[in-house]
């Protein structure tokens, strides 16, 4: 049996508990949201009245109690096909039912003090996960709100926006997420395993997925740009850091990425072929914009590490939301292995929030916009995605994953597109840990196109392409 599969009978065990928390939990915070600073005072004066009534002589009580268990480390070294996995850790959670019978009253009201303070605390504690876990974003969106209302108001004093800018989902899209299920939407092709793998780790690999012959005249196409034998209106030919900043060199060798190739047809290609696209639909629903394209071709290391690509959730990178409703297909043009530098990412990641990125400190130097995460945990397990020609990930956009050095000589080539649900909507990134990137890629319009009012979520609506459906409002 395959890691993957073993590995997901347990997960689905603990994930059933988790999820009984969760709930818990959600009930206990929505319930304590609506009481607020109210509901506290009303708290304690019940419990003042509950202590007056035990001591006029009630007796006798059930209550229940959920409790918190740290569960030891579990440790799982083991290959199988293309999937790797070094290490896990977890904190599993167990709900526990006690029942308490009260003998003697002064103990008791100790007790429920206790319980109560107890219950203070854990509340606390909850919301502070809480706040890490979910209410982090609704503040960011809070911030943003201000941010959107203060952009709006300047904006009528200057000109109508290019862009519809958001602050809370399309109606269509709050009100379509399962309940279950948060990162996939209901559908006839995953299998449920697959399903649920995607749920817990946020990256699917569906083999052979794209034919050879697709992928090849791909390459010709890459080739033929390459020899600028075609001119690609706003096309990036991305060269390594390692040669843009010494070497001249004139065929595909310079090339380590093509990015925006929405006007190449043939390349374009891969972003509407209809098995794909199948798969992308399960995540996005079935109205979809290619956001984003690339060719990848990783170059043979020159010895400063530079074709590594650092860790980073690509959601850094996008002005609009929900992520969840955000997908990447990633192609294998040929095999790839940790010699020339597969993907590796960080199974489970996509449950947490956007975090902090910027240029790693490497001292080989690091290529333009290659942002890395701040921090993330070192010890956790990482998974190497070997894959062969034609396989392709999917993986959702708050996955930290990044490539290693390529050290083979040969170029290591891939093709990818960001998918959006077209319900997506764009946000105003002010204010938060996008701003960095922003404040980039404007000025990188600027000195292009010479664009001096191009937004950021301009610069994404000028690319996305709707590839099925309808355009609804990115
Ligand atoms: C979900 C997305 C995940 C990701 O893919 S993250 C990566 C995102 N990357 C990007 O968006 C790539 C952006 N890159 C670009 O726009 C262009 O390649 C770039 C860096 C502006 C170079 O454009 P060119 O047209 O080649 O301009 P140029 O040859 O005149 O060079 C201008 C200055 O840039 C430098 N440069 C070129 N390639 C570089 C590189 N790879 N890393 C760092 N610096 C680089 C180049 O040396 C030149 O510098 P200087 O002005 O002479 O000091
Ligand atoms: O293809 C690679 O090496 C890395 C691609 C990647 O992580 C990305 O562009 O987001």
């Amino acid at each position: 049996m395959s890691w993957t599969h073993r590995d997901e009978e347990g997960r689905g065990r603990r994930r059933k508990k988790k999820e009984k928390g969760r709930i818990g939990k959600k009930k206990r915070k929505r319930g304590r949201k609506k009481k607020g600073k109210k509901g506290k005072k009303r708290k304690k004066r019940k419990k003042g009245k509950k202590r007056k009534e035990r001591k006029k002589g009630k007796k006798g009580k059930k209550r229940k109690k959920g409790k918190k268990r740290k569960k030891g480390k579990r440790k799982n070294v083991e290959e199988c096909q293309n999937l790797v996995v070094v290490e896990e850790e977890e904190v599993v959670e167990e709900e526990e039912e006690e029942v308490v019978e009260e003998e003697e009253e002064e103990v008791v009201e100790e007790e429920e003090e206790e319980e109560v303070e107890e219950e203070e605390e854990e509340e606390e504690e909850v919301e502070e996960v809480e706040e890490e876990e979910e209410v982090q974003p609704s503040g960011q969106r809070t911030k943003m709100s201000r941010a959107a209302d203060r952009l709006k108001h300047l904006i009528g004093h200057l000109d109508r926006p290019s862009v519809d800018i958001r602050t809370s989902p399309a109606a269509s899209l709050a009100s379509t997420l399962p309940l279950n299920f948060r990162y996939s939407l209901d559908n006839s092709l995953l299998t449920p395993e697959q399903r649920r793998f995607y749920e817990e780790n946020g990256f699917l690999l569906i083999k052979n997925l794209v034919s050879h012959e697709d992928i090849d005249r791909f390459r010709q196409e890459f080739e033929r740009i390459c020899r600028r034998e075609v001119d690609v209106p706003g096309l990036v030919v991305m060269r390594d850091v390692a040669i843009a900043k010494s070497e001249f060199v004139s065929d595909q060798r310079a090339v380590s990425k093509l990015q925006d190739f929405q006007e190449d047809p043939e390349l374009f290609r891969f972003c509407a072929l209809p098995q794909v696209l199948e798969y992308v639909e399960c995540f996005t629903g079935p109205n979809i914009m290619a956001m984003h394209t690339m060719l990848i071709n990783k170059p043979p290391d020159a010895g400063k590490k530079t074709s590594r690509h650092p860790m980073h959730q690509d959601l850094h990178y996008f002005p609009f939301r929900p992520a969840h409703r955000i997908v990447c297909a990633w192609t294998a043009m040929e095999t790839v292995n940790r010699q020339n530098g597969c993907l590796v990412v960080l199974p489970g990641t996509h449950t947490g929030t956007l975090k902090e990125h910027d240029y790693p400190e490497w001292e080989g130097g690091v290529n333009k916009m290659y942002h890395g995460v701040r921090d993330f945990d070192p010890a956790h397990p990482r998974v190497h995605l070997e894959m062969q020609k034609g396989d392709t990930v999917f993986f959702h956009p708050l996955l930290i994953h990044g490539s290693g050095m390529n050290q083979t000589k040969g170029f290591r080539k891939a093709i990818s597109c960001h998918y959006a649900a077209a319900e997506c909507y764009y946000i105003d990134v002010k204010g938060t840990t996008q701003e960095n990137i922003e404040k980039e890629v404007k000025e990188l319009a600027h000195k292009r196109y010479n664009l001096d009012h191009i937004s950021f979520q301009d610069t994404w609506a000028f690319r996305g392409r709707l590839v099925k459906g309808d355009r609804i409002s990115l």
